[in-house]
């Protein structure tokens, strides 16, 4: 192992060389080795929150006919022009069309169609009036309506074609589709839906502290709980976690679990032993890989990109190619943990299904109260939002938001970002609040 100079002589693994990079260059970075997973169709009813793979075009004029919106007359409106409740205009009926039937004969001056919500509205016909402003009457004999309001042309009509028109874009790549994705598409005959694949993410927590959540607790060790909060965030991302489990703090099993799952899956996330700790074995394993460097022409299939971000919490926060395989090594400590996924997993994973915008949605919202120190690191605050009766949105700062602390994970509704720099923030001070509920 290479010594290193300047920091003792007991130092020796370069566990202290690491350079911090800001929070925007470590999700450059993890991006761009991010890419996209394959797209597989999915049967139409099952398309709702997967992204569209491929742009989708209407497939015929919509709506496809002139429609009756009302049950009623189909008329010409000019027949109806001086039509009061006192002075009906008596047309004959020639014909009654049901939703799903056609006309057989055209509404031509003085006669009328008897049409159904849904139905085709009748050649030569332009309006409808609904039942309720007609009365049912005879005249020379024959079936007549009594039209007791002026109807204006195009009146309860919805005209061929009103809101799309044949090949007209109806949803493009990277849209998640929402239930009123999943009607346009039914209209319009989609009956398999392309969409990307679900990114499968192995999650590993390291740790031979790690007990399984079922396990009873045992002096000086702790229940895994990180592995269950890390499936949930990637499910809420639309991906698919592969629970891998724990593993005890050694390279050599570290490094063999991850090379034996790393084929099967998109994605692998692990947590703990980043620090700089003597047990923390992730940080050794990745200490051994070769620096990311932006003048390298083309990306080796194993490299760090990597291990210390410019962020509070979550500083030993690391990631690297590991034979082509994208791993994020988050901390173990689980506010660490949540914000490493929130910032640079969360966002890799929306890439990855094509999202065009895959950085957490933000607003502006106002401190509720002081963020006392400052920090050379941007911190990211466990927040819960407020709507002021002042129309003025508030994040309050919740207690127990250190990076070993869980009590106030399930609270927050946003991560407030606090600026690097001497003072902190403020009461009052106006901060971007990182939403973790996200609603497009
Ligand atoms: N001398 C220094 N010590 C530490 C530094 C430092 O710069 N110098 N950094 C601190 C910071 S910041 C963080 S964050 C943590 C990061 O620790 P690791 O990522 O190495 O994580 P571990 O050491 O494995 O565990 C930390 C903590 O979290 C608990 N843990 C771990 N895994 C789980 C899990 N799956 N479920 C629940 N809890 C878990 C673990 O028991 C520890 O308490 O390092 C600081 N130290
Ligand atoms: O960076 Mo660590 O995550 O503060 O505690
Ligand atoms: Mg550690």
């Amino acid at each position: 192992m290479a010594a290193e100079s300047g920091h003792g002589d007991h130092q020796i693994d370069g566990r202290f060389n690491r350079r911090a990079v800001l929070v925007e260059e470590a999700q450059r970075r993890v991006l761009a080795a991010a890419g996209t997973v394959a797209s597989e169709h999915v049967p139409l009813a099952e398309c709702g929150g997967r992204r569209l793979s491929r742009e989708l075009r209407a497939t015929c004029d919509w709506p496809p006919f002139a429609r009756a919106g009302l049950d009623g007359y189909a008329v010409r409106a000019a027949d109806t022009a001086l039509a009061s409740p006192s002075n009906p205009a008596t047309l004959r009926v020639v014909d009654t069309v049901a939703a799903g039937g056609l006309a057989l004969a055209a509404v031509e001056a003085g006669t009328a169609a008897r049409v159904m919500t849904g139905a085709a509205v009748p050649e030569g016909a332009d309006a409808v009036v609904m039942l309720e402003q007609t009365a049912e009457a005879v005249a020379g004999g024959e079936k007549a309506a009594l039209i007791k309001a002026a109807a204006r042309p195009g009146q309860n009509v919805a005209p061929r074609g009103e809101e799309f028109r044949l090949g007209s874009p109806v949803a493009a790549p990277g849209e998640l589709l929402t239930p009123g994705h999943a009607a346009l598409l039914g209209t319009f005959g989609y009956a398999a839906v392309p969409v990307y694949k679900r990114p499968r993410v192995a999650v590993f927590a390291t740790g031979s502290e790690l007990l399984p959540v079922e396990a009873p607790l045992a002096p000086g060790q702790i229940r895994d709980s990180n592995s269950a909060m890390v499936a949930a965030l990637i499910r809420e991302c639309g991906a698919e976690p592969v629970l891998c489990g724990t593993l005890p703090d050694e390279l050599a099993a570290l490094r063999e679990a991850l090379a034996r799952v790393s084929a099967a899956v998109d994605m692998i996330i692990t947590t703990g032993g980043v620090s700089v700790g003597d047990y923390d074995a992730m940080a050794e394993l990745l200490r051994g890989l070769a620096s990311y460097s932006s003048s390298s022409p083309a990306p080796a299939p194993s490299m760090l990109l990597f291990n210390r971000v410019s962020m509070r919490p979550g500083s030993p926060t690391s990631a690297a190619l590991l034979d082509g395989k994208l791993v994020l090594a988050l901390s173990g400590n689980p506010g660490a943990c949540f914000v490493g996924f929130e910032l640079l997993a969360a966002p890799a994973l929306r890439a990855m299904q094509g999202d065009p915008s895959p950085a957490a949605q933000a607003i502006i919202a106002r401190l509720s109260s002081d963020i006392g120190k400052g920090s050379p690191h941007v911190r990211y605050v466990r927040a819960k939002l407020r709507f002021g009766g002042d129309g003025i949105v508030y994040a309050d700062p919740l207690a127990f938001g250190k990076s070993s602390m869980m009590a106030s994970l399930a609270e927050a509704d946003g991560l407030a970002v606090i600026p690097s720099g001497s003072q902190g923030s403020k009461e009052g001070d106006v901060v971007q609040v990182l939403l973790l509920k996200r609603t497009c």
